[in-house]
């Protein structure tokens, strides 16, 4: 039954949300997990692009469609806050990270990060990927029913541990093993629907996980702070804002642990869209394959993974498929509108740009795989300026979105040299969107050695 956020205040001209809140307990928790497009798209042909619902224990507006989504990631009249929306979902697992800090503190965090993202960084980054990449693919064995989302995950961890950490020195195979556990546990914990510390629960195991990362990443400080490398952890030690701010201990294992999560599964997945659609449309396949072909080398520069204009099309079109953060958490701090509808402070607001990519009022044939609509002479991204959204807007964009470009396109350069591999034309992927989401049947591919 249809019912009112909150009335809106009499002199305001603006127009109450309306909504429902679902089940009791769970509310639409469980309709987002299994398939959040389904429930967005009833909720839009029912609502329109602001209404409320239930979920994770609180009553969200969810913010439907490009000009509502800007509204509140643009935050012109900084109604919203990041910290106490990310917060109630994230927050006992990843508090300290730079997408859970606000206003000044915010600002200040990133500008001392940015200087850890810059293309000087990202140049000698591609160069230490290279080696990993290939170590890591030497592991897998080709074979028909290849399960690519697990072995995709292990690489991107690979190259977590040694970009991003620089190597995990005197650390054990198990060791490794509970660190990806930890990680796996607090991500999952987010749409947790008990968020009680009771044994068995997944908030508990999320609870858990966080002090595996944290004495993890304190155990490798000193060393880190000593000497100064290329890799994240040791950048992050030593980077200065320009006006010479820097982190404290602290702050870099907060912004490790958070920058590794960010990093993960949101590149994983994406990878493994992209190795479906390449295995559905081989057409694409081949031609992705004969511009890295063409490129001569198995260890391509930053410049010249710019050059793979295909892959970087497949690449948009896979993000727009299946965005890696289907949605993210806001929270009104003043009572304010979205699109003339009125929201009280304290009320929880879901952006979904996940949406907006399968609207069909942007994206001619939205669920079909057509890269070349981002080429030059169609530019459908550019219809709007939230049409395509996967790395966010406003102050809060992703600032990881080149190194997970770089990341994704010399992973692929590398698959596409070593195999061909097919995917039946009728596959669709179980996504399970418990958390970011993934595959629930490890993506099988049929992969063969060239
Ligand atoms: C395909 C890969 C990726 C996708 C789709 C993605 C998506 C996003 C999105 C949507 C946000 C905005 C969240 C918000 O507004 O609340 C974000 C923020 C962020 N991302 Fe990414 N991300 C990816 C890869 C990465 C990588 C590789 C890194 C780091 C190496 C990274 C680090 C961050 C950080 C630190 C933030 C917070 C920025 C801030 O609040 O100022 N991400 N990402």
């Amino acid at each position: 039954m249809s019912r009112i956020l909150a009335a809106p205040p009499a002199d305001s001209r603006l127009e109450a949300v309306s909504g429902d809140g679902g089940l009791p307990v769970v509310g639409h928790t469980l309709e987002y997990i299994k398939d959040p497009l389904a429930l967005f798209g009833r909720r839009w042909e029912k609502y329109g692009e602001v209404s409320w619902l239930t979920m994770a224990g609180q009553r969200w507006i969810t913010v439907l469609g490009p000009d509502a989504c800007q509204q509140v990631l643009q935050n012109k009249d900084k109604a919203f806050v990041n910290s106490d929306g990310w917060s109630l979902l994230i927050g006992p697992f990843f508090h300290g990270g730079l997408m859970l800090l606000d206003s000044e503190e915010h600002l200040r965090h990133r500008r001392i990060m940015q200087q850890a993202f810059t293309r000087d960084r990202l140049t000698k980054s591609v160069e230490s990927l290279n080696p990993v990449v290939s170590a890591g693919l030497d592991a897998w064995s080709a074979a028909d029913g290849f399960l690519v989302y697990p072995a995709l995950k292990s690489l991107t961890l690979d190259i977590a541990t040694s970009i991003f950490m620089g190597g995990a020195e005197g650390s054990t195979e198990a060791e490794i093993a509970e660190i990806n556990a930890s990680f796996v546990a607090c991500v999952q914990a987010a749409t947790s629907i008990v968020r009680y510390r009771l044994p068995g629960t997944r908030w508990k195991r999320g609870l858990d996980g966080r002090k595996v990362l944290d004495a993890f990443f304190r155990r490798y400080l000193p060393a880190r702070r000593a000497n100064e490398t290329d890799d994240l952890f040791s950048v992050l030690c030593h980077i200065e804002s320009d006006t010479g701010q820097r982190f404290t201990d602290d702050e870099v294992v907060d912004h490790m642990i958070f920058l590794l999560m960010a990093a993960h599964d949101t590149s994983t997945i994406t990878l493994s869209t992209m190795m479906q659609y390449l295995g559905q449309h081989p057409e694409w396949q081949r031609k992705c394959r004969a511009e890295s072909t063409a490129l001569g080398t198995d260890s391509p520069t930053l410049t010249q993974l710019d050059e793979l204009h295909s892959l970087d099309l497949v690449m948009k079109e896979c993000l727009r498929l299946v965005s890696p953060t289907p949605v993210v958490a806001r929270r009104a701090v003043k009572d304010t509108e979205v699109q003339g509808k009125y929201v009280p402070a304290g009320t929880y607001a879901s952006v979904a740009p996940h949406f907006t990519h399968h609207m069909a009022q942007y994206w001619p044939n939205p669920e079909v795989f057509d890269p070349g609509r981002f080429d030059t002479d169609r530019c459908e991204d550019k219809v709007h300026r939230y049409a395509w959204e996967p790395f966010g807007g406003g102050v809060h964009k992703c600032i990881g979105m080149f190194f997970a470009g770089a990341e994704i396109k010399t992973i692929m350069h590398h698959l596409l040299l070593r195999y061909d591999w097919a995917v039946d034309t009728d596959y669709v992927a179980p996504l399970n969107f418990t958390s970011l989401p993934f595959p629930e049947d490890g993506q099988p591919v049929d992969l063969r050695l060239r």
